[in-house]
């Protein structure tokens, strides 16, 4: 009651308080805000210490971002600077010179390997987080450390970082293939998702349209923005409202955010529809990769179904036909419009599927691996859980192929015999096994 008292005697508009003026007030006042700006200083303090000597002790999803987003700023210096000089000379005189983001991911590396090779100027991008084992991303790394690719290593959300870089380097293009990818891992850890899919494009793309020149973008989507629509094979034109995870969502957001930025500040953006794309060197969290682990181990593999025994196919791409696709729709991007900040004209704004245009049923992929893996795989068939999967993909691909001759040219089982041959080289016969 007494408190009650105390709520309905306290001023509610600010200014109305009156602050009586006897000596004795003032000083007793003089005296609590010392007191007050003492606490508040060793509150700060601790809160510092708190952040800077402890991240581990903050939530997960907090703690998690500290080690997406802070942990690799060690960068600078003349020797820095000569290293990426030297990544992104280029050999050729197109003059191209590409920044690639997550350029020690799956796709990553493998369209930095391809552009280096050809003789374009290249410098990788790489948070390398722990997503999945971080070890293949370093040996990935590795690989295009010998083939004269460097990565900075920093997180897309490090403006300055990216500042810095476009002063060093003029780059003609950008192939931004950083993201939080994987559909199931949306429901454990939301948040890394808005952090790399949004807020990292946007920060990519602020940099990109305040850059003199401004650079071409080619970004990747993904086939899942098609979420549960049902009409096959999915065309550039069909509704992509309806998206079944928090990561094919935030793919999408990112399609009207290229929209956004191309209209307002003159960036040419084209956005990548993959769909399922597989390959040596691919990433772990995918189901072929941990099939093929799981099955050389002797592990059950779930294998999921739609209701009424329905099948869930999908159309599986390999890795050197996404290159291409990449390769071709950075050769085809025009330039720009813009600078300094400021739209100059319409610029270019593009999307394409890049699939294989004939979709496998899971059971078949299985059944494939088995055959090459020369293990009978331990099938456990489960309903299809209602965490973010769709029940098929199937990509129209005339738009590509209309606008820089995209013809994918392996199918699954060409594909998977290569991969697999490349996991038993890394991982040796199942006894060094990935994690
Ligand atoms: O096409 C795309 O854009 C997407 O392709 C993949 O997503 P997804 O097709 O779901 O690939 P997997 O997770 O490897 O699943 C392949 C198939 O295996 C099935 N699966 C998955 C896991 C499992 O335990 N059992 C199982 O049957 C899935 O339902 C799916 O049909 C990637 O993980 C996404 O990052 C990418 O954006």
């Amino acid at each position: 009651m007494s408190q009650m008292k105390h709520i309905d005697n306290t001023p509610s508009t600010p200014g109305k308080f009156k602050i009586e003026k006897s000596p004795y007030n003032r000083l007793r006042l003089q005296f609590s805000l010392a007191k007050i700006i003492f606490w508040s200083l060793v509150f700060v303090g601790l809160i510092f210490v708190f952040f800077y000597r402890s991240p581990s002790s903050s939530s997960h999803v907090s703690s998690d971002l500290f080690r997406r987003s802070l942990r690799t700023s060690s960068y600078g210096g003349p020797a820095w600077e000569k290293k990426i000089k030297a990544s992104t000379k280029p050999r050729s005189s197109n003059g191209i010179c590409v920044l690639v983001t997550g350029a020690a991911g799956f796709v990553g590396t493998h369209v930095s390997a391809a552009l280096k090779r050809r003789g374009d100027g290249v410098l990788g991008l790489d948070n390398f987080n722990d997503y999945y084992d971080p070890s293949l991303k370093r040996a990935r790394q590795e690989l295009l450390e010998r083939s004269g690719v460097y990565i900075v290593e920093a997180d897309i959300n490090d403006a300055t970082l990216l500042k810095k870089l476009f002063e060093i380097v003029a780059f003609t293009h950008v192939m931004h293939l950083a993201a939080q990818a994987g559909v199931r891992y949306a429901m454990e850890n939301p948040s890394s998702y808005v952090h790399s899919n949004i807020a990292g494009l946007v920060n990519m793309l602020e940099v990109c349209k305040s850059v003199n020149p401004q650079p071409s973008i080619v970004w990747a989507s993904s086939s899942s923005v098609y979420g549960l629509n049902t009409k096959v094979p999915f065309s550039e034109w069909d509704r992509t409202d309806q998206p079944a995870s928090l990561y094919a969502a935030t793919k999408k957001a990112g399609e009207e955010i290229a929209h956004t930025y191309n209209h307002i500040y003159g960036l040419s953006i084209t956005g990548l529809r993959f769909f399922t794309v597989y390959g040596p060197w691919g990433r772990p969290d995918m189901a072929y990769f941990f099939f093929t682990r799981d099955i050389l181990k002797g592990k059950s593999i779930p294998i999921f179904e739609a209701a009424n025994h329905g099948t869930v196919a999908r159309d599986f791409t390999y890795i050197d036909d996404i290159v291409k696709g990449c390769l071709g729709a950075l050769d085809t991007a025009k330039k720009s419009t813009g600078s300094g900040g400021k739209k100059k004209g319409p610029a270019q704004l593009r999307v394409f599927n890049l699939g294989n245009t004939s979709p496998v049923p899971v059971s078949d992929l299985v059944s494939i691996l088995e055959k090459l893996l020369k293990v009978k795989a331990k099938r456990l068939i489960m309903k299809l859980p209602r965490n973010g999967d769709v029940q098929f993909t199937h990509a129209n691909i005339s738009l590509a192929q209309k606008e820089f001759g995209y013809k994918p040219t392996t199918d699954l089982q060409t594909g998977l015999k290569k991969f697999v041959r490349w996991y038993l080289s890394y991982y040796g016969n199942g006894k060094k096994s990935a994690q």
